[in-house]
């Protein structure tokens, strides 16, 4: 077996870097690293990419060049090619070559695919200056030494930006959230703010232009099975394979002041409001991945594909569907969007576990059912609607209470809700305030997850008052 070498992968020199990437997953690797490989002008467009925790990925790609193979894995077979589109890899925690890059006129943008907690942002979007680790980094701006989290990383990079002259620059946040670019645009503000930086404050409020993005290309974690089916299929050794589907999708909003690759070139598409593309692609798929987690979880399954065929789940998610549509712009064709989502979940070969898709149920119900079932609550309308939400939300709440064990950033707050007289209300008032304040939804939320909890493993979904 030979090893994947920046020789073997690539014809000629590494594209300049021009862009800087913190999070350095799966998720970037599938999606917004094989835009740019596939860009028209890709040989000018190099991504330097740090990873956010630990230096695994890092230390696994240095040796390859930073390149990797990308399994597409369709229904009926895989397709295994080399992405050399990232350039330089480095750990999280190299915060003095974050700076030297980003410091660099050449850099363009800098993304980010760090999951949705590790912005630290509030249920309203805000910065948490609250945050023992963003009051950390707020101290360490001050200080002038290095920070820990992403956005105050990014801070200490975009103010040795401004101090070097280097002119406008685009960050563009690719995480499942909404208007993640207003958000984080505000959050970097507030963060340099507090740290006293007001010029940087300033500076990033008039020329870092924040972009919004729906992203979607369904990407489990690799698995040694998936490294070996890399092996037999190139006959190379890649120390850091990934796996995705074939379908792909990018509806950007937003400038590039310093420019940006030809996306569109490859398939990427700029739109002036990407807010009905963000809510489709967030409550049609990310909402109705949750509900089969959790709902799937309760009901002894253990992916996507296998939940998806429960004919249970499946008049669930079509529920769901249906609730979440009445509150989407029309013209988003929201018939073939369902049918394509039912036949990329029923893709068994893409093997998504349910507890990785559980993982953060603090920061993924707050954005995937809530302002659904909030706007829904509003309209007023028949009792039993935002029910299957109601349902979604409450086995989560169940499987918490149960001593499930699900990955949370905000598990401290989780185990400390669990322990109080109202750990329903507790738990809700986690995810967003407003569920927590409205007793009716209280109420459906124990019911449904006591009946969860006590042995009835997938009940019915009470309605609401
Ligand atoms: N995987 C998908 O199918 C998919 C699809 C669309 C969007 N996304 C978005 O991309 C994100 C990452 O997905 P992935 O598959 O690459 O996951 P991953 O686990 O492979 O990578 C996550 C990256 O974020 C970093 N990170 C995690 N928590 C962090 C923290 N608290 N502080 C700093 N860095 C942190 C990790 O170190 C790693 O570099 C998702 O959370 C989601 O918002 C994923
Ligand atoms: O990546 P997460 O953890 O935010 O959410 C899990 C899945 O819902 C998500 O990754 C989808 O697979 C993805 O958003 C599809 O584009």
């Amino acid at each position: 077996m030979t090893a994947l070498t920046r020789a073997s992968a690539r014809a000629g020199a590494p594209a300049p870097v021009r862009i800087v990437h913190l999070g350095l997953g799966a998720f970037h690797r599938a999606h917004q690293a094989w835009y740019t490989a596939k860009a028209e002008d890709a040989g000018e467009w190099g991504i330097a990419a740090f990873t956010g925790r630990r230096p695994d990925v890092a230390d696994a790609l240095r040796p390859q060049g930073g390149a990797y193979t990308l399994l597409e894995r369709g229904p009926d077979g895989d397709a295994a090619e080399t992405i050399g589109s990232i350039v330089e890899v480095w750990p999280g925690d190299d915060v003095a070559r974050l700076r030297e890059l980003v410091a660099r006129e050449a850099v363009a943008i800098v993304s980010l695919t760090i999951t949705e907690p590790a912005y630290r942002l509030r249920a309203d979007g805000s910065a948490d200056l609250d945050d023992a680790a963003v009051a950390a980094d707020v101290a360490a701006l001050a200080a002038g030494t290095d920070p820990s989290t992403p956005l105050g990383r990014l801070v200490a990079a975009l103010d040795a930006r401004r101090r070097a002259g280097a002119g406008p620059i685009a960050v563009m946040p690719c995480d499942n959230m909404p208007n993640a670019g207003g958000n984080v645009h505000a959050a970097l503000q507030a963060i340099a703010s507090a740290a006293g930086l007001d010029e940087t404050a300033a500076w990033i409020a008039s020329d870092v232009a924040c972009a919004s993005s729906s992203v979607d290309r369904i990407t489990p974690a690799t698995t040694d099975a998936d490294r070996a089916e890399v092996a037999r299929l190139t006959g190379l050794d890649d120390a850091s394979p990934v796996v995705t589907e074939p379908f792909r999708d990018w509806v950007v909003q937003g400038s590039f002041p310093a420019g940006r690759p030809v996306w569109e070139t490859a398939g990427a598409r700029f739109v002036d409001d990407v807010e009905p593309f963000e809510r489709r692609k967030l409550w049609l798929l990310n909402g109705s991945h949750s509900l089969l987690a959790y709902r799937g979880l309760l009901a002894g399954h253990a992916t996507v594909a296998e939940a998806i065929a429960d004919p249970v789940l499946r008049a669930e998610v079509d529920a769901w569907w249906g609730l979440a549509g009445e509150h989407l712009p029309a013209g988003l064709d929201l018939a073939a969007y369902r049918a394509a989502l039912v036949a990329r979940f029923e893709n068994a070969r893409i093997e998504h576990r349910l507890q990785q898709i559980a993982a953060e149920g603090v920061t993924k119900l707050r954005v995937r059912f809530v302002p659904v079932l909030l706007a829904e609550r509003e309209r007023g309308g028949d009792a039993s609607n935002g029910a299957v939400a109601i349902g979604a939300i409450a086995a989560w709440v169940a499987l918490v209470l149960d001593g499930v064990q699900l990955v949370d950033g905000r598990r401290a707050e989780v185990e400390t809700a669990m322990a109080s007289a109202t750990p329903v209300r507790d738990l809700l008032a986690l995810v967003e305030p407003r569920l927590a304040a409205d007793a009716s939804i209280v109420e459906a939320v124990e019911i449904a997850a006591s009946e969860a909890r006590s042995g009835n493993r997938l009940p019915t979904v009470p309605e609401l008052a």
